[in-house]
């Protein structure tokens, strides 16, 4: 039997499917159509999408599920279901009796917070180009729904939506060497997401347009040599960030290297970060590298620079400025080619303003600043970054499901969050606790309601936005200069680095059309750079 053979409609929606195949459509766009229209086609409560990345089933497009399904990550080994789907290359049925836990209880968007009634259940393992690529599941309220024909049917589809998910994956790659070749085009920006997964510990959650923007942003920026300075709130993810930086640049098979210049005692911060030779102070036992050399081809995270010591910026700058360090007490310098990214909560232009901070320094620094959105500015995010959370929790202290009541959803959407994700993945993690606490049953779906969240109690200012505005050039090209903190040479260098790093971004990175645009010789823009300290 044929889909075109078992109902017009199905093969109305298989028609659709295959005309969206020509078309060219963001990846989220064109799988959210591919579950909307088996939704419909088969009549069910939910459908979900997911891609198993190594251990664990990642949703990447839902139906019928609540906001924050999409920040979850089902680990196989933990949910019988998937587990059961993902064995098998047939549809996997499970009947309405069935006692294995589902991994959507409670997380219907029809019955929220409510435990899964009794209910039919199918799903199927999808493979892409031989191998495993995930599953899809289908849930449906009424039982009987999925009878042997449903079954049959959902078989049938499986080389369809085979071809979907095919075709999404090899826009993206494609999409990502255009990028690569000749900068984004607007329309891209939603696909600059990178490749989630795999790298387990760097996946960033969210979905909102703020949060794209950032991600494409650094994916252009990753592939220059530019300096970077994170700017942001506390627990925005500059860490987070600044790693993923790392992981996108040429530089990735090299170490990347933290210092976190607030845990830095003045008296040891430059032998820290330079090194030291035997002798060079009591205790100097042995020859020692610093962290600049432990980074050597790599990255040189300097998290907190704005609580760097003076004594220990003018150290940084002429590292910076030359390439070069010199190891304490010893006699010559030695090069080094690290990229520095550096991270800072604090106002640095405040900072250069009251003398804490070298004017010089912060210029070099913030070649390329990239404001981080606080949480508050990133919409739906913080339910989904909250289901992300939800699940974690909900592992680790061995629970059903655990899950928001609709008050508590509203509350975290309220909420302005001072300490960002951080403070939201504390929020969660105590409410868990303290459900728990108050003696719920492991087996029962905890609902965390508003009132365990305590977010009145802790609502209080946020800081005021941060005035480290960009130095990359203001809409239709007009430069933004900051308020003069140095002598001319050092406005007219921040100028030149603006508008150099500006055209670079524009042009993906590309040298020869950055110099085409600026009407410059290629080999003077070069130098140019190198004196900037834009490059090596
Ligand atoms: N988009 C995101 N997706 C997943 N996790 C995130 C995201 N953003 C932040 N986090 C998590 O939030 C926590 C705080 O992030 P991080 O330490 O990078 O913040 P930070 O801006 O460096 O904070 P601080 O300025 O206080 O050092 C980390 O556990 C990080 O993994």
């Amino acid at each position: 039997m044929t889909i075109v053979e078992a109902s017009p409609a199905a093969a109305t929606s298989a028609l659709l499917l295959c005309a969206d195949l020509g078309a060219e459509l963001p990846q989220a766009v064109r799988l959210q159509r591919l579950v909307d229209l088996l939704r419909t086609q088969f009549g069910c409560g939910a459908v979900a999408l997911l891609r198993l990345e190594e251990e664990r089933l990642r949703p990447v497009a839902v139906t019928g599920l609540v906001s924050d399904a999409l920040g979850r990550r089902f680990a196989v080994g933990q949910h019988p279901r998937l587990a059961a789907i993902l064995t098998r290359r047939e549809v996997t049925c499970f009947e309405h009796d069935s006692q294995l836990p589902d991994p959507y209880d409670g997380l219907l968007d029809t019955l929220v917070g409510e435990p899964l009634p009794v209910h039919d259940c199918m799903g199927v393992a999808l493979h892409v180009e031989g191998r495993p690529w995930g599953v899809l599941t289908l849930d449906a309220l009424a039982t009987g729904t999925f009878g042997p024909a449903a079954r049959q049917r959902l078989g049938q589809w499986v080389p369809l939506v085979e071809a979907v998910v095919r075709v999404a994956r090899l826009e993206q790659e494609l999409r990502t060497l255009r990028m690569a070749a000749t900068g984004p085009a607007e329309g891209d920006l939603a696909l600059a997401t990178p490749e989630r997964g795999g790298a387990g510990e760097l996946e960033i959650v969210g979905e909102s347009p703020a949060l794209k923007r950032l991600l494409h942003e650094l994916s252009v920026v990753a592939a220059s040599e530019l300096p970077v300075l994170l700017l942001g709130e506390t627990g925005v993810g500059k860490e987070l960030f600044a790693r993923l930086l790392h992981h996108q640049s040429p530089r990735r098979a090299r170490p990347l290297v933290h210092v976190n210049c607030a845990a830095l005692p003045e008296s040891l911060a430059e032998s820290e970060l330079f090194g030291h030779v035997r002798g060079a102070f009591s205790g100097a036992v042995s020859d020692r590298a610093g962290r600049f050399e432990a980074a050597e081809g790599g990255t040189l995270f300097l998290d907190e620079v704005g609580e760097l010591p003076l004594s220990v910026q003018a150290k940084l700058l002429r590292t910076l400025q030359n390439g070069e360090i010199q190891r304490l007490g010893a006699d010559r310098p030695r090069s080094v080619h690290v990229r520095v990214i550096a991270a800072t909560n604090r106002n640095l232009r405040e900072q250069v303003a009251s003398g804490a901070f070298r004017a010089d320094l912060y210029h070099r620094l913030s070649v390329y600043p990239v404001p981080i959105p606080p949480l508050r500015e990133r919409g739906n995010d913080v339910l989904v970054l909250a289901g992300r959370f939800l699940e974690l929790n909900r592992a680790r202290l061995g629970l059903r499901s655990l899950r928001l009541s609709p008050d508590a959803q509203a509350a975290l959407r309220r909420y302005r969050w001072p300490g960002n994700v951080r403070e939201l993945e504390h929020v969660i993690s105590r409410a868990a606790l303290k459900a728990l606490s108050r003696g719920v049953d492991r087996n029962e779906i905890v609902t965390l309601e508003a009132g365990l969240l305590d977010l009145d109690a802790l609502d209080e200012p946020v800081a005021t936005p941060r005035s480290d505005a960009p130095m990359a050039p203001a809409a239709g090209g007009a430069l933004s200069l900051a308020a003069p903190t140095g002598t001319l040479r050092d406005a007219v260098d921040a100028c030149q680095r603006q508008v150099l790093n500006a055209a670079l971004v524009a042009h993906g990175g590309n040298w020869a059309q950055a110099a085409r645009t600026l009407d410059v010789d290629p080999s003077n823009l070069h130098k140019l750079a190198r004196r900037l300290g834009l490059k090596g």
